[in-house]
């Protein structure tokens, strides 16, 4: 019998989306594995003796991170954690991170080497993920991924057509710009760079993985509501007119290029995956 692949996360975006391409992989949910208790999540990794971990857990919820301290732990120590027991075991381990990595100045795409400086306390979790799984000892993957979106949780995509159940007109920041990037990506990525660093161990690295083309939040908006027919007046606002408590950066867009070279996986057309969720949510009900 092959070992299992183990992944944290069972009611996530992600989560969701591995579970539907792998079910015969371990899911594991807060109440089995709680990331706030990272001790508790090396344990897990010891019982079941995986062939490989994918971390798809996290505290994403980026303005309520800048007050709570937990996001610190359950991004930052708890990845570190996990890490150190993957290598103990040998096993690969996938994570997933952000642009919010970024500062976010200029409008060039951000490389995997370049240099990192969050800007909001989600930003600075995550980092201090990665740093952690660098130093961990394991074969890794950190793959910063942005602006992820799906049939399920919270995304943009869903909030944009729900606001467009009672209103005929919004405002969107236009001066953001990143790649959207469908969780069902993500979730095939995590599975085909486990299973290549299971073959080749010089793999290890931090890479990025979005959606292409790079687009504002507002152009985002704009193709939601054109491809789901609501007839919402979309108009762009800079950042300065939508204060946040956690700020965001201007930004966001990710150089794919080393995650194309090293695991032949490319940038997925978001517009492609934008039509096919509002088709599975029209499906379900959820939306006319
Ligand atoms: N969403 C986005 O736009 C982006 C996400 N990312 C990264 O991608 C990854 C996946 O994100 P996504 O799927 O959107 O996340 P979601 O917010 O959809 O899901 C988060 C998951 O983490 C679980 N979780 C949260 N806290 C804990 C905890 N203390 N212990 C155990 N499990 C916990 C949640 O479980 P529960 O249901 O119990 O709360 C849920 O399953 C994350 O690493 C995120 O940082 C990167 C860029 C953009
Ligand atoms: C609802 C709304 C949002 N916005 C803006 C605010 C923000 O800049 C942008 C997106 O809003 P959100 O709250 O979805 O963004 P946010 O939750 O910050 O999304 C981020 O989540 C984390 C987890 C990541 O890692 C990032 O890659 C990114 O996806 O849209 C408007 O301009 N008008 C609006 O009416
Ligand atoms: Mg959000």
């Amino acid at each position: 019998m092959t070992a299992p692949l183990l992944i944290f996360g069972q009611t996530g975006q992600v989560a969701r989306e591995l579970a539907q391409l792998a079910p015969d992989a371990i899911f594991l949910s807060r109440a089995e594995a709680d990331l706030s208790n990272p001790e508790s999540c090396a344990k897990a990794i010891h019982t079941h003796v995986p062939r490989a971990v994918i971390n798809a857990a996290a505290y994403t919820a980026v303005d309520k991170a800048e007050e709570e301290a937990q996001a610190q732990v359950i991004n930052g120590e708890a990845p570190a954690t996990m890490a150190r027991a993957a290598a103990e075991l040998g096993c690969p381990f996938v994570h997933i991170s952000t642009d919010y990595v970024f500062q976010g100045h200029g409008d060039a795409p951000w490389t995997p080497d370049d240099p990192t400086a969050p800007q909001n306390a989600y930003g600075h979790s995550k980092l201090a993920g990665e740093d952690g799984i660098r130093a961990s000892g394991a074969t890794y993957a950190i793959l910063r991924t942005s602006w992820v979106f799906s049939t399920h949780g919270n995304n943009f995509l869903k909030t944009m057509l729900r606001l467009s159940e009672t209103r005929d007109a919004l405002s969107i920041v236009d001066d953001q710009i990143g790649g959207p990037t469908p969780a069902q990506s993500i979730a095939e990525a995590c599975l085909s760079i486990a299973d290549q660093l299971q073959k080749d161990r010089g793999k290890s690295g931090t890479y990025h993985f979005s959606g292409a083309p790079d687009v504002s939040w507002k152009e985002f908006a704009k193709e939601i509501f054109d491809t789901a027919d609501r007839k919402v007046a979309v108009s762009g606002i800079p950042t300065s007119n939508y204060p946040t408590p956690a700020t965001r950066p201007l930004n966001s867009r990710l150089d794919c290029s080393a995650l194309q070279s090293t695991f032949g996986i490319l940038r997925p057309d978001w517009r492609i995956a934008t039509q096919t969720i509002i088709d599975q949510l029209r499906r379900m009900g959820e939306i006319e």
